[in-house]
This record gives C-alpha cells, sequence and structure tokens, in this order.
C-alpha cells in the first residue's frame, strides 16, 4: 500500500512532517511519500522521503508567469506529482497536457477524480496512478472506505475496465489503519490523505498508526 500525505495548504511544518514520514517509511517498510507546497519541495526532498508536487501545468518553458513547472518541481526534487485534485481542478485539455508534461520531467503522475466515471477517464489518459475522492468526504471524520465502499470498488472497475496497468488509490477521510486496510481489502493499491496528518497533533503518531496494519 502507497501513502501519500498531501499537506495541501494546511499551516503545518512541512519538514516535521517529511523527516518523520521519511522515518516510518524507513522502520515500517511501507511506501509513503509527502506533497508539500511547490515552494516547499526542495527542502522536502532534501530530508530523503519522497515528495511528490501538488500540481503541475501542462505548459512548458516559456511566457507562463505563475505556472507550476513539471520540470522545475523535478529539478526541486519531486518524483511525483498529483494532477486535478479536488482543490486544484483543470480542463480535460490541460490535465492531458500535464500527464504529457509530467512525463516529460520524469515525474510520476495521479489524476484525481470524483467519482468513478472520472476515473474511467482519467484512466483514459494513460498516467500511473488515479484518486478517487468524494468531494464531499474531504477534510471530514469519515473515511470514503466506510461512508462509500461502492465508490472505491466501482472506481477499481472503471480503471481496469480502460487500462489494467493504472494503479487506483482512494482519499477522503482516511485517518487510522483500520480506514487504510478497509480501502486496500476494496481493491485500492494506495491511500492519499492530508488532515488526518497535516493537522495533527502529533504526525509521527499518526503515520505510526496509519502504517500499524500493514
Ligand atoms: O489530498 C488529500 C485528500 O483531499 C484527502 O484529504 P483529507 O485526508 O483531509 O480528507
Amino acid at each position: 500500500m502507497f501513502i501519500l500525505v498531501n499537506l495541501k495548504a494546511y499551516p503545518c511544518d512541512p519538514i516535521e512532517v517529511a523527516t518523520a514520514a521519511r522515518d516510518v517509511a524507513e522502520a515500517s517498510g511501507v511506501r509513503i511519500a509527502v506533497s508539500p507546497q511547490a515552494a516547499d519541495v526542495a527542502r522536502v526532498a532534501d530530508t530523503g522521503v519522497e515528495t511528490w508536487a501538488q500540481h503541475v501545468d501542462p505548459n512548458g518553458h516559456g511566457s507562463h508567469t505563475g505556472s507550476t513547472l513539471a520540470e522545475a518541481v523535478a529539478e526541486a526534487g519531486a518524483t511525483g506529482t498529483l494532477i486535478n485534485h479536488s482543490e486544484k481542478r483543470q480542463t480535460l485539455a490541460d490535465i492531458d497536457g500535464a500527464v504529457r508534461a509530467a512525463e516529460r520531467a520524469g515525474l510520476e503522475t495521479c489524476v484525481c477524480a470524483n467519482n468513478p466515471a472520472q476515473i474511467g477517464a482519467a484512466a483514459a489518459l494513460g498516467p500511473d496512478s488515479v484518486a478517487v475522492e468524494p468531494p464531499a468526504l474531504i477534510g471530514g471524520d469519515v473515511s470514503v472506505a466506510t461512508a462509500d465502499p461502492g465508490i472505491v470498488e466501482d472506481a477499481v472497475a472503471a480503471a481496469a475496465a480502460v487500462d489494467d496497468d493504472v494503479d487506483v488509490y482512494c482519499g477522503a477521510g482516511i485517518s487510522s489503519g483500520d480506514d487504510v486496510a478497509t480501502a486496500g481489502e476494496l481493491g485500492a493499491t494506495g491511500i492519499l490523505l492530508a488532515s488526518g496528518v497535516a493537522k495533527a497533533d502529533d504526525p509521527r503518531s499518526a503515520l505510526e498508526a496509519l502504517v500499524e496494519p500493514l
């Protein structure tokens, strides 16, 4: 199981979370990555933790003020990127372009989507993975795997119907090891979570609890 911790724009210490994630990954053998703000990618990557960008734009170098270049986050130390997160929606054409830009930069890609139908469309664009996240459950206390197990199973089926090689992650409201284990039983091979770690009083303990049943 892959655990991808999105720090969003939460006021946490990205280095504290990154260091804890690195240590918990090493101790447990579970793959854990941290996705900080773009401005923090380099110093998070310097901790040695697997580091992902939260977003990249479809454009390459040029007159694109304010864009996040896939090449730039890769140069800063990111090895993967989220695309089309629920809080950073892109047009279909821009999702496609961002996947291509990330590929050119050597970044692993995870395209987020609201529901199984969108998961099928996202999988057709050929990312490494897709992540289903019902927006209403994001940031809440109830895990998607408990509140809506069918959406995870249907997302897994939707992706497989398009491309068996695309991994399926799920996210929203996940905060415990039981949530992670349940998601795995539903067919997800990864977890996308944020508040359960980024807003925790003790991010290290929160991460240890997440991997405990794995
Ligand atoms: O990127 C993470 C997801 O939006 C889930 O966020 P959450 O764990 O706070 O519900």
